[in-house]
This record gives C-alpha cells, sequence and structure tokens, in this order.
C-alpha cells in the first residue's frame, strides 16, 4: 500500500484550516501532534492495561477536563473498514460547520489508522488525542471523544479479549456504531448479546438502560430494493430484525429482549459497498475519487447523523451526565473489574454446550447413584455390612459411570475425561457420607457414649470401693466425685438425645467419650503388645534347626 502512516496521522494542516473547534491541548503542549493515542493496551497474555497517563493527559487537560464528554465508538468483526469510517469522522470534526468537510477528491484518507488486507490492523482501545468542543445548539459545550476499537473474533484473540473490548468501549461510549457486514445475522445479535451481558456484569445494578445508543451500522448492504440506503430503510429493516413475535422460538426472543433492554436507542443506516478499489485494490490510499460516488453520498447522510451539534448526546451513566474527569474515574473502574478474576469467562458456542452436556450428563449419573444407594442403605433402611455396602457401592458406582459414558456429548473424549474425573470424585464423596450415616444406625455406635460413661462409673465404683475400704479416703472421695460428674453427663447426654435440644453439648460429650473410647481400646492394645513377652515365656516357641533357615535366624 503506497501510503505512509506517520503522512497518514500528521495532521498539522487541519489546525489552522479549522475554526469550528477549540484545540484542548493548545494552551499546554502546542507541537502535540493530532494522532490516535492507544488508551487499552491487550498484552501478548491476554492481560489488559489500561494507559492511563495518556488517557490522563488527553482528558484531563485544563480546556476539557469539567466539559460533559459525548464519546463515539465503534466496534465490531475486524477487517470490515472501522477505522476507515472513523477517519471521515476526523474529517467531519475538523470541519464542523462547512459544507465541504469530505475534503479534496484526492486527498489521502489518514487519521487512526487503516489499511487494507487480511491480517488486523488496530488493537486494544485507540482515542484520538485531541477532544474536540462543540456548542450545541441548546447553548451547552460540550467535549467530543472519538474511539475506535480492536475489532472482534481475529485470529490472535481469545473470546474473552473480544468480549472485554466490544464491553469496553460500549460501556464507556455514549453512541456505539456496531459495524457489521452485508446484513444483521442471528449470530450478529448473539454476539452483542454475549458482549453487552458481559459488560452488565461489570457495571452497578441499576433500574436504568445500562447502555445508551446503539447504532447498527450495515456497511455494503446489496438490497436497496428491499430496504433502501440510509436510516430511514434502516430503521425499518432493523424494526423487522428485531421484532419479537408471539411464535417466534424463544431462544430468539431472548436475544432481541436483552437488546432492547440494553439500550436507550437502537438505531440503524445502511451503507452501500464503497466499490471494488476500495475493497481490493492494495495501492488505495483513501482518495474520494477512487470511491463510488453511491458510498460517498450515503457517506454525507451518515457522519453529520451521528456527529451534527443536535444529535451529540452526553455521556450518561445511571442517569447522571458525565465529564471528561468523571471518564477517566469509569475507564480505571471498569478495567480493574475486567482485570480481576472475579467476572466468568465468556466461552464460546461449542464450549458452552460441551460444558452444558457433559455437567447435564454428570448429574443424570450421580442421581442414578444416590437413588439406588438410598434403596440400599437410605434414611429407613437397616444397618447393612460394611462389606455388603461396600460392594453395592462398586456395582453402582460403575453403573453410574457407565450411564455417564453412554450419554452423547460435545467436545469429544479428552475434554470428556475432566467431568468423569469430576464424577467419580464426587460419588466417592457421597460416599463417605452414606459410611457415616450406615454406621450410626449401627447400635454399638449408638451405645458408644453411654457405655463409655457406664465403664467410667463402673470403674470409679470399684477403685473407690477398694480404695476407701483400704483407707485411702482422698482418692476414694475424688473417685466418688468423677463417678458423680459421670452420672450426671449420662442424665444429660440422655436427656439430650430424648430431646433434641442442647445439640451441641451432645456433641461435646459424643466427642470426649468417643477420645476415650479410643483412647481406653488403643491403651488396651498397647498393653496387651508391651505383655506379648509373657505369653511367649509361658508358651515358648520351639527353637528353629541351627542350620535350616539361615536368614530367619537372624530374626
Ligand atoms: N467492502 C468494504 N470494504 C471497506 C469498507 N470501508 C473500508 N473498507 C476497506 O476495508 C479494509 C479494512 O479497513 P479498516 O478500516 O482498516 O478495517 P478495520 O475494521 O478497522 O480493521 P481492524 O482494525 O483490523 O479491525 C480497507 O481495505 C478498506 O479500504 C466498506 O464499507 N466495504
Ligand atoms: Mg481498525
Amino acid at each position: 500500500m503506497a501510503r505512509n502512516r506517520k503522512e497518514r496521522n500528521s495532521w498539522g494542516s487541519f489546525t489552522e484550516k479549522g475554526g469550528a473547534y477549540d484545540w484542548s491541548s493548545e494552551e499546554e503542549e502546542p507541537v502535540a501532534r493530532a494522532e490516535p493515542v492507544q488508551v487499552l493496551v491487550v498484552k501478548d497474555d491476554h492481560s489488559f492495561e489500561l494507559d492511563e497517563a495518556a488517557l490522563s493527559r488527553i482528558l484531563l487537560s485544563e480546556a476539557v477536563r469539567d466539559r460533559e464528554v459525548v464519546a463515539i465508538s465503534v466496534a465490531g468483526a475486524f477487517r470490515k473498514g472501522k477505522s476507515f469510517l472513523m477517519d471521515f469522522m476526523l474529517r467531519y470534526m475538523y470541519n464542523l460547520g462547512s459544507e465541504e468537510w469530505l475534503g479534496v477528491p484526492d486527498e489521502p484518507l489518514t487519521g487512526f489508522s487503516w489499511r487494507g488486507g487480511s491480517e488486523r490492523e488496530t488493537t486494544g482501545i485507540q482515542i484520538w488525542n485531541e477532544v474536540f468542543l462543540v456548542d450545541k445548539p441548546d447553548g451547552r459545550k460540550v467535549a467530543v471523544l472519538l474511539m475506535d476499537t480492536q475489532g472482534t473474533f481475529d485470529s490472535q484473540s481469545t473470546l474473552r479479549d473480544s468480549a472485554t473490548v466490544f464491553a469496553l468501549s460500549t460501556m464507556i461510549s455514549s453512541m456505539q456504531v456496531y459495524n457489521i457486514s452485508q446484513n444483521v445475522q442471528e449470530d450478529d445479535l448473539q454476539h452483542l448479546q454475549l458482549f453487552t451481558e458481559y459488560g452488565r456484569l461489570a457495571m452497578e445494578e441499576t433500574f436504568l438502560k445500562p447502555f445508551q445508543s446503539m447504532i447498527f451500522l450495515v456497511r455494503d448492504w446489496s438490497f436497496p430494493y428491499e430496504f433502501p440506503y440510509g436510516q430511514d430503510g434502516g430503521m425499518r429493516f432493523l424494526e423487522k430484525r428485531l421484532k419479537i413475535s408471539e411464535n417466534q422460538h424463544e431462544e430468539l426472543q431472548n436475544v432481541r429482549k436483552h437488546i432492547h433492554s440494553c439500550f436507550t436507542n437502537i438505531s440503524c443506516f445502511l451503507l452501500p459497498h464503497p466499490g471494488l478499489k476500495v475493497a481490493t485494490n492494495p495501492n488505495f490510499d483513501g482518495r474520494l475519487k477512487e470511491i463510488d460516488g453511491e458510498f460517498i453520498r450515503n457517506l454525507k447522510v451518515l457522519v453529520p447523523w451521528l456527529l451534527s451539534p443536535q444529535n451529540l448526546d452526553v455521556k450518561e451513566i445511571n442517569g447522571n451526565n458525565i465529564t471528561c474527569r468523571g471518564l477517566v474515574e469509569y475507564f480505571k473502574a471498569y478495567i480493574k473489574i475486567y482485570q480481576g478474576e472475579e467476572l466468568p469467562h465468556p466461552k464460546s458456542m461449542l464450549q458452552a454446550t460441551a460444558e452444558a452436556n457433559n455437567l447435564a450428563a454428570v448429574a443424570a449419573a450421580k442421581d442414578l447413584y444416590n437413588k439406588k444407594m438410598e434403596e440400599v442403605c437410605g434414611g429407613d433402611r437397616p444397618f447393612l455390612a460394611p462389606a455388603a455396602l461396600q460392594a453395592r457401592h462398586g456395582e453402582l458406582r460403575e453403573e453410574a459411570l457407565r450411564l455417564f459414558r453412554g450419554v452423547k456429548k460435545m467436545g469429544g473424549e479428552e475434554f470428556s475425561r475432566r467431568y468423569l474425573q469430576q464424577l467419580e470424585g464426587e460419588i466417592d464423596e457421597v460416599f463417605l457420607q452414606y459410611i457415616k450415616h450406615n454406621d450410626s444406625k449401627n447400635i454399638f455406635h449408638a451405645a458408644r457414649t453411654p457405655a463409655t460413661l457406664f465403664v467410667v462409673i463402673f470403674i470409679m465404683y470399684v477403685v473407690a470401693g477398694i480404695t476407701g475400704f483400704v483407707g485411702v479416703d482422698v482418692i476414694a472421695s475424688l473417685c466418688n466425685m468423677i463417678l458423680g460428674l459421670t452420672l450426671i453427663t449420662l442424665c444429660t447426654w440422655a436427656y439430650i438425645r430424648y430431646s433434641g435440644e442442647y445439640r451441641e453439648l451432645g456433641a461435646v460429650i459424643d466427642q470426649v467419650a468417643g477420645a476415650l473410647w479410643d483412647q481406653a481400646l488403643y491403651k488396651l492394645y498397647n498393653a496387651a503388645a508391651g505383655h506379648r513377652h509373657l505369653y511367649h515365656h509361658a508358651f515358648p516357641t520351639p527353637e528353629p534347626e541351627p542350620h535350616a533357615h539361615p536368614d530367619r535366624k537372624q530374626n
């Protein structure tokens, strides 16, 4: 392409030509060059960074920071002429009030960087570093900010990248131009729904519609005989596309309801094809003389329709008009939410469907396992021998896994393996609950606490008797005291079990009794192990033959 980007970005000549606008940075930075500045950077690791310094330099300059802001953004799929259109908007802003704002036929189109080719050009969010001050007919002076965005669905961006750029630009702008090609397809609407929902998630709940104006800009419209070019044809066409009717499928209705609920104004403009030179000539540099007359005629309607002072809407958030200073704060706050991890990651349709399929299969398999296990050892079933329970669990687990494998799921084997593992883990966890539940029905388990308390009472009774008989009264009274306390504990426990009150206290008693039981058993076992030599002493094993088993001799 015969253009040089440096040349295209030098807008010095316009500074002298203009007059309908004020320079925001004139007093502070006299030699500041008019150019696009990238304020949102999407990094290689798919994280986002806001260039706060650049944003502040532009929006916090003295001339504009306290002015109410009108933010115009263009978004949509990559390589569809967004930046190209933005540059015509720049021309209009620089020549506001002039009939000849489109310029001369021989002038290359410069401003936001645009080019032909199949690879993406614009990345992140770029804003024009000059904010235009415009007098509205009602006497207010507003600041107009132009924003170009990274195209969605390029081959280097994840869905989350695309959604974030689209959502952020919609949240920040007062008018979002949704640039689509040839027609309004159902997937265009679905993506708009996904992206706006992603934006709405990051915003505070409000009873007002979260976003302002949405303009569907249909490029290369080829059916003017059905709906003529321009906004009237566009509005009639869009009305038809976004119509909600009773006999429509719920899925189609939901998309439309969602879009209506998101924007205060929705309109549409049908733009003709700009001609083959624009679309296919690698040397085309934006000269008007090479663009189709029909396109230019409609451009002359479109751009003033979007940008003429009476049509500029100030950015509102929660019903409040926002100034440039406020916009910087909102930008910072929103980007922080997208940098964090609290928002769910938007998923591709296949991925979301595959996940839903697998999760549904996991739920069905778990349900089967639970139902059958309830029949085996549910609440009204008697205690089952642990070995039998284990065996039934094994069979039912296998049956549940078979059911999971048998369900048709999207996403393939590899994808579904993760969910199979999840199912196995969840079934094993539920099984532990069933074991505990089954154990609690064991009469000995239930009797553990009273049995332990009885044993303590009995031991204390015997020890108190013996020590009292021998004359060690101190120990005898101590034992009697413990006996009394244990008796009270036993009565308390019985009351708690009967009434179901003070269950925390009951749990503590069970715990102490359980610990005592385990300790006593442990001690008994240790004692038995410690006295094993006595047994060996009493019943000596015959000595092995001296040379028969040399290995064993060492033991
Ligand atoms: N068919 C067609 N091509 C256009 C139109 N407007 C511009 N183009 C061409 O489309 C190509 C891409 O233009 P850009 O403005 O860089 O596209 P973009 O949407 O900003 O692309 P990314 O920045 O990569 O997202 C250029 O060759 C333009 O000449 C249009 O209305 N129709
Ligand atoms: Mg671009």
